[in-house]
């Protein structure tokens, strides 16, 4: 089935996926993931997996990017149901971007309450270091302000409003509790804080794109993520989301970096262990009545 491009995914084609996966999973997740870029080791880590790849699953987009698996586990983390996606979908890939941010929907038809994204990200702010992971307070939507938002098209109040609220989009009890988690882990001095600006993709920014994202605000630039905070707010999940920079923006003429792939999966790698362990650590501490412990 292949959305109509101007009404995306009904809300029957979304539950006629979740009810699929969870006919065959019988577990029902409270706690979705996302992984990004070279991040997908941690849903190796979950116990108990039944593992789906994303072409045997009904109206599922395939990932196409190296360093996206493109399988759906199910399995617990710390005794917790969860589901992770370990691979996720770009714009740049030439999907339509309902079709992007479908999981959300399934997500939240399968019961999570809370999303926990990563994405790879080059640094925009002055003070980050490649390896710091920023905590993602706010975004900046540049499809979006330009007319390309998940939501376009008719709403279905069966997933939210049709004006939904973006100002209180990245949960600040979860920013406090991931703050708290790097604290106890010991990873306070490459733990920050900041605005994350998506692009399109898949060029990486100019030298003056990177300067004007900077003054505009942002503290990191990707091509990933807020399309899905998009869609997992209006259907009323709490989000999270991390930015592990990869990269520095190339800000100035006389530098010689080039921003590659290779070089943002190769971060990821040396700092993947350590997200796991935030990430896992928070799961672990995460409660569904609205409190954490
Ligand atoms: O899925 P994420 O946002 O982690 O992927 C980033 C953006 C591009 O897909 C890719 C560039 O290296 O990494
Ligand atoms: N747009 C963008 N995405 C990234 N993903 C990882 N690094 C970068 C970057 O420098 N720019």
């Amino acid at each position: 089935m292949f959305p109509d491009a101007n009404t995306g995914y009904t809300y029957e084609d979304c539950k006629a996926t979740a009810d699929w996966l969870l006919t065959q999973t019988g577990l029902s997740p409270l706690v979705g993931i996302v992984c990004g870029s070279g991040l997908g080791g941690l849903a190796d880590l979950l116990k108990d997996q039944v593992v789906f790849n994303y072409k045997d699953i009904p109206n599922f987009p395939q990932s196409t990017v190296h360093g996206h698996a493109g399988r759906l586990v199910f399995g617990t983390l710390k005794g917790r149901a969860c589901v992770c996606m370990q691979g996720r979908f770009h714009l740049y890939e030439g999907y339509p971007i309902q079709k992007i941010t479908l999981p959300m929907r399934i997500f939240k038809l399968l019961g999570v309450e809370t999303v926990l994204m990563t994405n790879a990200a080059g640094g925009l702010n002055q003070d980050f270091k490649v390896g710091d992971v920023m905590i993602i307070k706010d975004h900046l939507n540049m499809p979006g302000l330009a007319g390309n938002n998940p939501l376009s098209g008719p709403n279905d109040e069966r997933f939210g409003v049709r004006f939904p609220c973006m100002s209180d989009a990245y949960d600040r009890e979860l920013q406090q509790l991931a703050l708290d988690v790097g604290q106890d882990l010991g990873y306070g001095d490459f733990l920050r804080e900041g605005v994350y600006c998506v692009l399109g993709g898949p060029s990486f920014e100019t030298i003056a794109e990177c300067r004007m994202l900077s003054k505009l605000g942002a503290d990191a630039v990707g091509m990933s993520t807020v399309h899905e905070v998009i869609v997992a707010r209006h259907c009323g999940m709490r989000v999270l989301a991390l930015s592990l920079i990869t990269n520095q923006a190339v800000m100035d003429y006389d530098s010689e970096e080039k921003a590659n792939h290779e070089e943002v999966l190769e971060t990821g790698k040396q700092r993947a262990e350590q997200l796991e362990r935030l990430i896992s650590t928070m799961v672990a501490r995460i409660e569904h009545n609205n409190n954490y412990v």
